[in-house]
């Protein structure tokens, strides 16, 4: 495992991007884009066709998990620190033997042609401009090379969705091609099997992944051992029966069943570098997760999209950090829509936070530059709420439990 730390493309805090657009406003130079984050949805909505914002919004069943999550957001607050002397936030912390100058991630979000021309590469460039890794999803519309290149030297993780073991040579095939590509780290959500019960995806009666024009099959589509497996099974090459070869791509890496624990070491076989388990729950699970021997988890339930009537992430943060936290990478995600949240989940324990709705929306209103806006703000409140909260790091000695008091 390298750990070379990756370019550090900016030496100014967050929390001037405040500064650099009030100076523009001495000059009669309105922002873009609203700081308003309450604002985003609704600005993707009006942009997006109804099927592509019920797929980004949307959330399993009755919304109950996705509402949970953002409820727990409110049922802590922060209680800041006076007198507090310090420079500023350091906001820099280790996460899989990466030195990252932030606490957040892209989280892996598929299909991200929908939303804009930009897709992937266009993330992957805004979070390398502001120092933030991206994830590339396994249902992206872009090949793992072609977000690669995009992203240049910004650091970028790859994130798998898992073949069942009889497709061991098409998950080799993917991983061969991520590290050869540069990605860093490999996170293997476990909570997607299969897509959940959607009623906003079911209205429309769209799945992303089964357009007729293939868009969210790229991945499999230039897959040197997939194209030959279906070349042998029909036949054919994927260009000359695409709707068959989409849905043959999608039935591989949505099985429909899960593998199980015993079969991690096969990952950890073909995988030169730290693995990440997305998706966990459970402080079973995450014990399990260490035995397993992989170097992090998610806390997440996906945004709320799969399974609903869940508990919220949040809620499963604390004692699932105290449990693992000193052993692997405790990172978090679900429900993390402005500076603040981020704040608290840091002190509840996460070394990291992954963010997916936010930025989609921002890529639907501005592309490249609306990701880029998106981070950024979100970033610059993380500093600024630190700062004005007496917290001169992310450092657990520094940012913990003593900031946050439960107020049901
Ligand atoms: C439109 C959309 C597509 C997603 N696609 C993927 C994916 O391909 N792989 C994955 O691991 N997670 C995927 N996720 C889940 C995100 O990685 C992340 O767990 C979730 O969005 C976090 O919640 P948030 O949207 O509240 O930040 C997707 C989420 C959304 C909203
Ligand atoms: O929508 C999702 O949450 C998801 O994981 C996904 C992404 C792309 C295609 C299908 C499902």
């Amino acid at each position: 495992m390298s750990t070379h730390p990756h370019v550090h493309k900016t030496s100014e805090r967050p929390a001037a991007y405040q500064q650099e657009i009030y100076s523009k406003g001495l000059k009669g130079i309105k922002p873009r884009f609203s700081f308003d984050v309450t604002q985003w949805g609704s600005m993707a909505k009006e942009i997006l066709p109804a099927s592509a914002w019920g797929y980004v919004h949307g959330n399993a069943g009755t919304r109950e998990t996705y509402e949970n999550n953002r409820k727990s957001f409110k049922k802590w607050a922060i209680v800041p620190n006076r007198l507090v002397k310090f420079d500023k936030v350091d906001l820099t912390t280790k996460v899989l033997g990466l030195e990252l100058n932030n606490p957040l991630i892209i989280a892996p979000v598929g299909v991200l042609q929908i939303f804009h021309e930009d897709k992937e590469g266009g993330v992957a460039k805004a979070g390398g401009n502001v120092n933030v890794p991206y994830t590339l999803s396994t249902a992206a519309a872009s090949s793992i090379e072609e977000a690669a290149e995009a992203s240049g030297d910004g650091l970028r993780f790859f994130q798998l969705y898992w073949p069942s073991r009889g497709h061991d040579d098409i998950t080799i095939s993917m991983l061969k091609r991520a590290k050869a590509a540069g990605y860093r780290a490999l996170f293997v959500t476990l909570d997607t099997y299969i897509l959940g019960w959607r009623p906003d995806d079911e209205n429309h009666a769209y799945n992303p992944f089964l357009r007729p024009d293939a868009i969210g099959v790229e991945i499999g589509f230039s897959d040197p051992v997939f194209r030959s497996k279906f070349k042998q099974m029909t036949g054919k090459q994927v260009e000359e029966d695409m709707s068959n070869a989409a849905r043959t791509w999608s039935q591989i890496v949505f099985p429909g069943v899960s593998n199980g624990w015993e079969d991690l070491d096969f990952l950890k076989q073909h995988w030169d570098g730290p693995i990440v388990l997305k998706g966990i729950q459970t402080v079973a699970d995450a014990k399990k997760a260490v035995s397993a021997g992989v170097q992090g988890i998610v806390v997440s339930n996906h945004g709320g999209r799969q399974v609903d009537g869940c508990i919220a992430s949040l809620e499963m943060l604390p004692e699932i950090a105290d449990a693992v936290g000193d052993k692997i990478d405790v990172l978090f995600d679900s429900g993390i829509t402005c500076g603040a949240d981020i704040v608290k989940a840091l002190a509840l324990g996460a070394k990291a936070v992954l963010v997916g709705r936010p930025y989609v929306y921002g890529l639907a209103f501005g592309g490249q530059d609306g990701v880029e806006h998106v981070l950024k703000s979100l970033l610059g409140e993380l500093d600024l709420s630190l700062q004005l909260s007496g917290v001169p790091s992310v450092n657990k000695k520094h940012l913990n439990r003593d900031i946050l008091r439960r107020v049901e």
